[in-house]
């Protein structure tokens, strides 16, 4: 075997550790979910763990606003390793020539400005979910990748999970017929009404609310079951119907709930997210002509899935299939992210461009049917 593909990452922000989690809600929902830290401890597993041996990924430098902030994430989050540089504004990782790929975790409306700047100092860029606040900002980031030569893709970590693709591949048998329904939400209780109004998920300067923080996760369910459906041929949503509850804390969308309509193959997604209440379990429902699969809450890495298959409107066979690994599962797209820049890609096959702008479309469509805006100056391309 060839040595394997070394990915050097510059990691965008540090997350904050500490002020929130004195909240009991907020930690019970978010404890192992600093991102930015997240993802980096991921990126120091061992690939082999995972019985990826062609690529292994290499932390070279940490950007923060404060340089002790990034000196004290490598402490905490690299085991100090004194060989990672530390930077105290974002400028300088991307100007580091040691640098192949920028990841980016940032608050949602920051992704536009920090993914461009790391994209023209010609950086491979995988910028945290929702890639952008709407559509124009995605395509104009799509045009400046493609002009700088460079890979983009959203972290859409979900996707690259194993138990993902093994849902799929149980659908695309055809063993349970063509998918009819499929229902997915994820909520989560932040404790609104005890944490602070400027938390990304109140603040609406930060794109805060259910749909773009939490929003994703139901619709990449939608999007790998009927929307990737071969026969749907990758055609966009006919008809997007949604409903928006807000806050009166601060105007962001608490609860929300979407429907999304494939005519091509005549199914239909019933979505919904949260910011104010507990997962509901099973998070996903995959109602098929033959059968259901049920997938286990937490939706964005689920360990485990159950398919009945029904005989005469009964349960003839039910099968559970469960996943493990070491690591929180941000490692599988960072291995994509990895390949794709070793083979000269540009993007990602299974999270592409094409998918990023029928998430952003369905979001932009969303907001507006639910009439929730974001204030004036916050989007950077309109
Ligand atoms: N894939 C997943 O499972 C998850 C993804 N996410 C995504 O990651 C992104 C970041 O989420 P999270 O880590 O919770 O975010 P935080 O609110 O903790 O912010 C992350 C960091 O962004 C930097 N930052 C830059 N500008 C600002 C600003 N104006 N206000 C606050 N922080 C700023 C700060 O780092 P510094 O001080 O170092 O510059 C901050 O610590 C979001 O877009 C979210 O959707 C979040 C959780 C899980
Ligand atoms: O991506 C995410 O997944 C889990 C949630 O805790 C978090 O808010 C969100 O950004």
């Amino acid at each position: 075997m060839a040595n394997p593909t070394v990915l050097r990452w510059g990691i965008i922000s540090t997350g904050k550790i500490v002020g929130l989690f004195s909240f009991p809600l907020y930690r019970k929902f978010t404890s192992n979910l600093r991102q930015s830290a997240v993802f980096t401890k991921d990126l120091l597993i061992d690939p082999k763990t995972r019985n990826v041996d062609d690529v292994v990924h290499k932390v070279v430098a940490v950007g923060s606003r404060k340089v002790e902030t990034a000196q004290e994430f490598i402490k905490t989050n690299a085991g100090g390793d004194s060989s990672i540089k530390a930077y105290g504004t974002y400028d300088e990782v991307y100007a580091d020539p040691d640098v192949d790929a920028i990841y980016i975790g940032t608050p949602h409306t920051y992704h536009y400005i920090n993914a461009l700047d790391a994209i023209r100092a010609k950086k491979h860029v995988l910028c945290e979910k929702p890639v952008t606040s709407n559509v124009p900002e995605l395509r104009s980031l799509l045009t400046a990748a493609e002009t700088n030569g460079v890979f983009f893709m959203e972290a859409m970590w979900t996707r690259f999970q194993p138990l993902p693709q093994a849902v799929i591949k149980v659908l695309s048998s055809g063993e349970l017929g063509a998918p009819v329904v499929v229902h997915a939400d994820l909520s989560g209780d932040f404790d609104i009404k005890n944490i602070p109004k400027t938390h990304r998920i109140l603040d609406p300067a930060l794109g805060g609310g259910a749909i773009l923080d939490l929003g994703p996760y139901p619709l990449v369910w939608a999007i790998m079951t009927l929307y990737e459906n071969t026969l749907n041929e990758l055609t966009p949503p006919s008809k997007i119907t949604a409903s928006i509850l807000k806050t009166p804390l601060t105007g962001v969308d608490a609860n929300t709930s979407f429907t999304l309509n494939f005519d091509k193959i005549g199914a239909q997604a019933v979505l919904s997210c949260s910011i104010n209440a507990a997962a509901v379990e099973p998070g996903v429902t995959i109602r098929c002509e033959k059968g259901t699969i049920r997938v286990a809450a937490p939706i964005y890495c689920s360990k485990s899935f159950t398919v009945q298959y029904l005989s005469d409107g009964k349960v003839a066979r039910e099968e559970k299939k469960e996943f493990e690994y070491i690591g929180h599962g941000m490692h599988f797209e960072a291995d994509e992210v990895a390949r794709c820049i070793r083979d000269g890609k540009k993007e990602s096959a299974l999270w592409g461009h094409g998918k990023s702008l029928v998430e952003m479309s369905v979001f932009d469509e969303v907001r507006k049917q639910g009439d929730y805006k974001l204030p004036a100056g916050v989007e950077q391309v309109v």
